[in-house]
């Protein structure tokens, strides 16, 4: 699991271990482990050409020592200074001492190069790029670009873009992950992320954010022991998909099936579609919630939104189990949000950006700030999908998902995640877990259907099996 650090939290820690360490030396840590990093990009680094876009902090000094350390290995090594008078002094002289050369910061300067390296602003930046770095940051586009710590316009402590910004291929970071790298646009821009250990988990404080990495999810995985049985590995109602939409019914439960849950009782009005396609499934066609022993609910997708199916998702929340609400479901809590803040279980909320503004305000360019307050507000866990999807508990705790490919976009997906989520739930993971392990596993199936072409959601679930099980192998 790696922790994710605002910057205020970043320079406390930063500042609390420069004390403690020789001057310069967290500098010369952050620039070696850029520095190799490049060398290691570039292949061979005798001859190459590197272009450094340096601007007027320490951004910029990371930017030259490390091209400082390529130029004595005999990289061809350019420096554009943004602001002349302004550079790393130290970082100037060890440049130029290397062997390195200045040039004038013009877009025709970053022709031919091997590698340009961002140092133009790291998580001091505010705003988005200064006009006269825009030309440098386009043409960069056209080389392999490494960001020094953040991509430059990037808001490291949101993810949020103003305008231009430098689009990384690989981000090498410093200390810990800063949200502007995992979330939102920010996460498109920062390319592939490379973290370099400068100490500084010392000082750091224990994060409030986290990124799971696939040991996380894999110890979590609910795995029946000698002792268990279908009712004791979870049983998760199911109350999703209509006459008008059987399919995300289908998809959601099938789902389910595929994430691990010991028995599904169907409770939706898309009955024949689910005895057709699941022969395992129990469906219990207008049964009440309340009268139904399961573990946990999964409601909303395909449920339509009409007055039979709010008193359907009614009679799901007013049981004292938890619940994953999707879809429609979302929609419906939107007009009535008390179904959600009057529970005690726990309640998951799995809004696509279109249905969070149903049920909160934004999200807004701040990702995490938005979901976070979601949760609080609606007392429930919030996960608000995209690129990179934000997970939030009531209490504050959050996860960023790292895993999935933009093929996932594609209509049918959101019934997985909400039935994979729902197995977990039954299971009984806490419900922020539940949530951040299916987002997960779903991302994995995702990449996993997207090898063999345009995956459609049926190719996701199929792959949820094959996901876990690849998870599971570590
Ligand atoms: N404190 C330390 O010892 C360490 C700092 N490190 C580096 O230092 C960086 C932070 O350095 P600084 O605090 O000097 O801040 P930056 O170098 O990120 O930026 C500050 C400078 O950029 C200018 N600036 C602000 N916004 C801008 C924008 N939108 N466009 C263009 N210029 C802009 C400001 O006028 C200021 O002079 C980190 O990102 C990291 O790269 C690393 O070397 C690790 C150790
Ligand atoms: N650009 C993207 N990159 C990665 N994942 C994406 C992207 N766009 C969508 N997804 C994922 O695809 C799924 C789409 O869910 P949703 O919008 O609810 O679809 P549907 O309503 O059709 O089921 C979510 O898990 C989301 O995170
Ligand atoms: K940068």
């Amino acid at each position: 699991m790696r922790g994710v650090h605002g910057v205020d939290e970043i320079r406390t820690a930063e500042n609390e271990l420069m004390a403690r360490l020789p001057e310069g030396a967290l500098m010369a840590r952050a620039a070696t482990g850029l520095a190799v990093e490049c060398a290691r990009l570039l292949g061979p680094v005798y001859g190459a050409r590197v272009v450094l876009l340096v601007g007027a902090g320490n951004n910029g000094g990371d930017a030259l020592y490390a091209g400082a350390w390529l130029a004595r290995r005999g990289v061809r090594a350019t420096a554009l200074l943004l602001a002349p008078d302004k550079a790393h002094p130290g970082g100037l002289a060890a440049f130029r001492a290397a062997g390195g050369r200045t040039a004038d910061p013009t877009p025709a300067a970053l022709a031919g190069a091997d590698l340009v390296l961002d140092g133009i602003v790291g998580i001091g930046g505010t705003g988005g790029l200064r006009d006269e770095a825009v030309p440098l940051a386009q043409a960069a586009r056209d080389a392999l670009t490494v960001a020094v710590d953040v991509p430059s316009g990037v808001d490291a402590d949101t993810g949020a873009v103003e305008g231009e910004t430098v689009h990384a291929d690989v981000t090498v970071t410093f200390g810990a992950l800063k949200p502007g790298l995992v979330v939102g646009t920010g996460a498109e821009r920062a390319g592939e992320l490379r973290l370099v250990d400068i100490g500084l988990a010392a000082t750091l404080p224990a994060a409030s954010t986290h990124v799971f990495e696939a040991a996380d999810v894999a110890a979590l995985l609910p795995t029946p022991g000698a002792a268990d049985n279908k009712y004791t590995r979870g049983v998760l109602g199911v109350a999703a998909g209509s006459s008008a939409y059987p399919g995300a019914g289908v998809l959601c439960t099938g789902s389910a099936i595929n994430g691990g849950a010991g028995m599904i009782r169907y409770v939706g009005t898309a009955a024949d579609a689910i005895r057709a396609q699941y022969p395992e499934v129990v469906v219990q066609e207008g049964a009440a919630p309340d009268d139904l022993h399961v573990q946990a609910w999964v409601a909303g997708p395909g449920m339509g939104t009409d007055d039979a199916a709010h008193d359907l998702l009614a009679a799901v929340l007013a049981t004292g189990e938890p619940a994953v609400v999707d879809a429609d479901g979302i929609t419906l809590v939107g007009s009535s949000p008390g179904l959600v803040r009057d529970r005690d279980a726990p309640t998951v909320l799995t809004p696509h950006d279109g249905e969070f503004a149903r049920i909160a305000d934004g999200p807004s360019g701040d990702r995490l700030a938005s979901v976070r307050a979601a949760a609080r507000d609606l007392d429930a866990v919030v996960l608000l999908k995209g690129n990179a999807t934000v997970i939030a508990a009531p209490d504050g705790r959050a996860w960023v998902n790292r895993t999935g490919t933009p093929w996932l976009g594609t209509a049918g997906s959101g019934d997985v995640l909400s039935g994979l989520i729902g197995s977990l739930l039954a299971a009984g993971l806490e419900a922020p877990l539940a949530a951040a392990v299916g987002a997960y596993v779903h991302g994995v199936a995702g990449q996993l259907a997207a090898q063999g072409g345009p995956p459609s959601s049926l190719d996701v679930l199929h792959a949820v099996r094959p996901a876990l099980r690849e998870i599971g192998r570590g």
